[in-house]
């Protein structure tokens, strides 16, 4: 505002006043000021006049600085409380490992009995499953000829089914006969059975309450089998009889007898001559392997005749070679049998010289210790 304005405005304040552009600015500028402290100051006192928020912990200081005596109290109860739980930990602790200890010493004396894995095997893997049971299916089948399902009669009552008892069949059969006829009499307008016709059902019904040889019958023991006669079964029994067991592939059957050993004549008279009447398991057992030149272990308690199991076939495949002449003997002895000690060496010599000494054959036997020259002449 110029001078002159603002006096003539001071003047008479009814009159309307001419501003400039730039008193107006002014004016304009002032009031936005004011307004805007006076926003600012409203704020400040709304603020001001809301609630403040308690601080707890404060006040809990504040009132334990007040009162030292009980949170000393409050700090000894949770001191017990600590304590006590610590206490229970390390007893369920030291039970566990009691548990723990008991269980590794029944596992030690008692074998460990951890759950076996379950094989499945892939024909029960891939097994088709039915949604449904057979019970569920409630269709019924329309036609009236599978309705009543014909029971099947072998021969008119004469046949047998398999897997079911004889006995009993045959009882059926005759009540089943019994029956038809009855039925053919109806028809032929006759009330009487014949004499014949009762005498012949009598006999069947009384025959159908014994066995009859068929269902008796009793096989014959492996021994008194031939050998071509000889079946699963009866070789089953055979090495259970003698409990010979065997682990390997493509074996050949164990000889019964030293008649079906397939040892030479002069290894079978040397047999007989050294008294043996029949083989012993293992010999039954490892003999035809070892004349099939196959590698074997055979393990037999002592004194079983574990020796002539396989002193036999090395004598049978020695006479098959070529005889010893001066052109070959430089090349060595036919067989070498390896021994742990002297005692079993000289044993082994023993054993073998009984039946060597009929086939020609020389036997010597080589331990340590002593001169070379004079064990091998
Ligand atoms: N089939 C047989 N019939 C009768 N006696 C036999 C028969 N086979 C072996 N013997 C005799 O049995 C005795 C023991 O045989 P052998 O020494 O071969 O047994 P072993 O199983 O080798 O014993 P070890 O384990 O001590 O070596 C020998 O005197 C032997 O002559």
């Amino acid at each position: 505002m110029n001078p002159t304005t603002a006096a003539a405005a001071a003047a008479d304040p009814s009159k309307p006043v001419f501003l400039s552009k730039a008193e107006r600015q002014k004016l304009a500028l002032q009031r936005r000021e004011e307004a805007a402290n006076d926003h600012k100051r409203r704020a400040v006192d709304h603020l001001q006049s809301l609630p403040r928020p308690t601080n707890p912990s404060s006040d809990r200081r504040d009132s334990d600085r007040r009162d030292p005596d009980r949170e000393r109290d409050r700090e000894r109860d949770r001191d017990r409380d600590r304590r006590s739980r610590e206490h229970s930990r390390n007893e369920k602790q030291a039970e566990r490992e009691r548990e723990k200890e008991l269980d590794a010493i029944k596992e030690q004396y008692l074998g460990s009995k951890k759950p076996k894995k379950r094989v499945i095997k892939p024909s029960e893997k891939f097994r088709f499953s039915f949604d449904w049971e057979n019970t569920e299916d409630t269709s019924r089948d329309m036609n009236s000829l599978y309705q009543n399902p014909h029971e099947a009669r072998l021969l008119f009552g004469r046949g047998f089914l398999a897997g079911i008892d004889r006995r009993e069949q045959k009882k059926q059969a005759a009540r089943y006969e019994k029956e038809t006829r009855g039925e053919i009499r109806k028809k032929e307008g006759r009330l009487e059975e014949l004499p014949e016709e009762a005498a012949a059902q009598k006999q069947k019904e009384a025959a159908a309450e014994v066995y009859d040889a068929f269902d008796m019958r009793v096989d014959r023991h492996w021994s008194e089998k031939k050998l071509e006669e000889m079946t699963e079964r009866d070789w089953r029994i055979f090495r259970e009889d003698f409990n010979i067991s065997f682990k390997g592939s493509k074996l050949p059957r164990p000889m019964r007898n030293w008649a079906e050993s397939r040892l030479g004549g002069e290894l079978l008279k040397a047999v007989e001559k050294a008294g043996y009447k029949a083989p012993s398991p293992i010999q039954m057992a490892a003999i035809p392997l070892g004349l099939q030149q196959r590698d074997v272990i055979g393990i037999a308690e002592t004194g079983s005749g574990k020796t002539a199991a396989f002193v036999l076939p090395m004598l049978t495949y020695i006479t098959r070679l070529p005889p010893m002449t001066e052109e070959n003997e430089a090349e060595g002895p036919y067989a070498v049998v390896m021994a742990p000690t002297r005692e079993l060496a000289q044993q082994i010599e023993d054993e073998t010289v009984k039946f060597a000494h009929y086939l020609g054959i020389k036997v010597v036997s080589i331990v340590g210790g002593q001169s070379i020259e004079e064990q091998g002449f």
